[in-house]
């Protein structure tokens, strides 16, 4: 028997130490055919993405940035993939191995749909029935209907939004944001994927609890082990400047609840190993709106604690360990979620989110959970006078980064000074650098110059293409990095300078280094923090960034934005961009260049050596501007027929669709019944 026949057919609960699974409480699934699988109704339109990416803009953001770190290294030790779904069950974001379902990847990529009526049963879809009930990870063995999901594991949490409390609002329960979703071989993770999946979605509720209610309320800790105060193992309570308790991470109300000792909510008797959460207790009232007095937690004290400073509750009749108050909500970016509109992009719930955070740095996210982390990392480091280095391919936009930090941050009124070091010829790249004395050497200007280090004094130097600096220049300018003086060619008083450094390559620079092309003191001094930036065709947000792209062409030429079809998206998104960002961007132009009418059709879209080769009168916008004759829709009766009327216009499904008066669906239909 393979690992992968190895394990029962169904839906495990999971006790909170998450060290172990239990066995099955909820109804096993019957046995069912295997579901076949139809892509459209398993993918949501490329349109339905964006609008659904942008309502959760600031879940996947949080998600990003509790994802990354130890959770990406773990995912990629196990194989294993994990999915962001929306309340839907829409997957939003996944991160680690998409690679495990083969040719079915589609499903653990963002657009797939994990309900039960698409896909089958499975845990995702489990959780989202009941989220509430359902908390607690659970895990789904060998039960799943769909064929390409069999013998893997899909283990799942929901994610609820903290239940709150205010004086006029009262009561308000959390809502179910999403879920995690885990997709793995259940022989190598079982035991481990509830544990990690459980403590992930502790983490996301604390940083969204944080998030929700950090600006104008203290955040209290609580736990018995001081070093542990600011893990996802810490009850978390928002307590307002009274002294009340507006809201509760789960394992703060377990706490409130188990000192009150409230009876096991209804929800919890249905599910006997989930019998000490009293996260899903009806009875939130009890907890919340209440004042710390009637835990006989003493406020006063508590309200004055520094944020470094923790008191010990040794003595506390009901709390044994520690507490920690007054400790800000982790640094988060600020989420600008792919807009559809250019009317959408300040209004909505994420205007609130977008106060949080410098413009700036929120612009360069679309939606992508890659982009996220960088943009969270930036968020951290923006005056964190660290020198950084941007690594990414070319045009992956590292100068954008480079802008954008420098808009962000508290020099963005000093000047920015960008050099190309690949640009400069090797003999001026030090004049340019660090400039030069009249007469320092024969053709230089006989006034002498300033050179572009001093320029960027009291701002921020930009080294662009780092990996291609002379290795004399680079001995040159670790002086400078050193001792923060510059001297200008051909002697003089040498100046002292303050600037910000970052540099950017698109080589692997510590490869650099071992070949000796690098020196290894410089490349130590410039990465202070090294940023590497996904490079396009990683990237799961085509239809924010092209929206975003598109809006800004629209905007320089003085025209109308197009709509944005499905058919556009799709060919973008089927392409690899080796040109990265700045390649979308021609082509995006192009398109525009080529689209006369009110949307942009995917014959719009004209990849490198299109125009030269012989498919550039399959597109539209070069076809003659008489329709091509197509027969009859009663001619064309096979799909074979269909398929070729299809060819001939550029695989333009919608154009067809128009053309035979028919809907895309029932064309879709037509052409699947080959
Ligand atoms: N996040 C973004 N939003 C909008 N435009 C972008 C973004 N990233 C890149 N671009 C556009 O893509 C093009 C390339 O970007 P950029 O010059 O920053 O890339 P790069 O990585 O510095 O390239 P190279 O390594 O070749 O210098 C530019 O036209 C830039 O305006």
């Amino acid at each position: 028997m393979t690992a992968r026949h190895h394990s029962a057919s169904h839906v495990d609960n999971h006790v909170d130490n998450h060290t172990a699974a239990a066995p099955a409480h909820s109804t096993p699934h019957p046995a069912a055919a295997p579901v076949a699988l139809q892509h459209s109704s398993l993918v949501c339109p490329p349109e339905e993405l964006v609008w659904r990416q942008r309502q959760a803009a600031s879940l996947m953001a949080t998600v990003a940035s509790a994802v990354a770190g130890h959770t990406l290294n773990l995912l990629d030790h196990w194989q294993a993939c994990l999915v962001l779904t929306d309340r839907d069950g829409v997957v939003l974001a996944s991160y680690g191995h998409q690679q495990l379902l083969g040719n079915d990847a589609t499903l653990l990529r963002p657009g797939a749909r994990w309900r039960e009526e698409s896909l089958g049963h499975n845990a995702i879809a489990e959780t989202l029935n009941a989220p509430r009930a359902n908390r607690l990870p659970r895990i789904a063995l060998d039960a799943h209907d769909a064929e390409c999901l069999k013998g893997l594991a899909s283990a799942s949490a929901a994610l609820l939004a903290p239940a709150s409390w205010n004086s006029r609002r009262g009561l308000t329960p959390g809502a179910c944001e999403g879920c995690l979703g885990l997709i793995c071989d259940p022989y190598r993770v079982r035991q481990y994927s509830l544990g990690m999946l459980g403590v992930l979605a502790d983490d996301i509720e604390q940083r969204r609890l944080g998030e929700a209610l950090g600006h104008d309320h203290h955040l209290l800790r609580l736990h018995l082990n001081r070093s542990q105060l600011d893990s996802p193992s810490a009850a978390l309570l928002a307590v307002t400047p009274q002294g009340q308790v507006a809201a509760a991470s789960r394992r703060g109300l377990q706490l409130l609840a188990a000192h009150l000792e409230l009876p096991p909510s209804p929800d919890c008797a249905e599910h006997p190993a989930d019998n000490d959460s009293s996260a899903t207790r009806d009875d939130l009232h009890l907890l919340l709106g209440q004042p710390l007095a009637r835990w006989q937690l003493d406020w006063e004290p508590l309200a004055q604690l520094d944020d470094a400073e923790c008191l010990t509750l040794s003595q506390h009749p009901h709390f044994t360990g520690y507490a920690l108050c007054g400790v800000l909500p982790r640094p988060r970016i600020q989420a600008r979620a792919p807009a559809t509109h250019p009317t959408d992009e300040r209004t909505g719930p994420l205007a609130t989110q977008a106060a949080a955070c410098h413009p700036s740095l929120a612009r360069l996210h679309h939606g992508d959970a890659g982009w996220a982390r960088v943009c969270e990392l930036l968020a951290r480091l923006v005056n964190a006078r660290l020198p950084l280095l941007l690594q990414g391919e070319t045009g992956v936009g590292k100068e954008e980064v480079v802008k954008a930090l420098h808009q962000a941050s508290h020099r963005a009124h000093q000047p920015l000074v960008a050099i190309n070091c690949a640009a400069l010829p090797d003999e001026l790249v030090e004049a340019e650098l660090f400039g030069y004395r009249r007469g320092a050497f024969t053709g230089a200007d006989p006034a002498g110059r300033e050179g572009r280090l001093i320029e960027a004094n009291g701002g921020r130097l930009f080294l662009d293409e780092i990996g291609d600096m002379p290795l004399h220049v680079q001995a040159r300018l670790l002086r400078v990095l050193q001792e923060r003086e510059v001297t200008p060619l051909g002697g003089g008083k040498p100046q002292r300078v303050d600037f910000e450094l970052v540099a950017a390559t698109h080589q692997p620079l510590s490869e650099l280094v071992k070949a000796g092309h690098f020196r290894a003191d410089l490349y130590y001094r410039l990465c202070g923090a090294s940023i590497a930036l996904p490079p396009l065709r990683d990237r799961q947000d085509m239809a924010g960034l092209s929206h975003a792209l598109l809006t800004r062409l629209c905007r320089e030429q003085q025209r109308e934005l197009p709509r944005i079809t499905p058919d556009f998206l799709n060919r973008l998104m089927q392409h690899d961009w080796p040109g990265n960002v700045r390649e979308l961007d021609n082509v995006l132009r192009l398109a525009l260049a080529l689209c006369d009418g009110p949307s942009l059709e995917a014959c719009h879209v004209m990849l490198s050596g299109e125009f030269s080769s012989a498919s550039h009168a399959q597109h539209c916008a070069m076809l003659p501007p008489e329709k091509p004759p197509l027969p009859p829709l009663h001619d064309l009766s096979s799909a074979e027929e269909l398929q070729s009327a299809l060819d001939a216009l550029g695989g333009n499904v919608s154009r067809l669709a128009r053309e035979l008066g028919i809907s895309r669906t029932t064309l879709y239909k037509r052409l699947g019944a080959a």
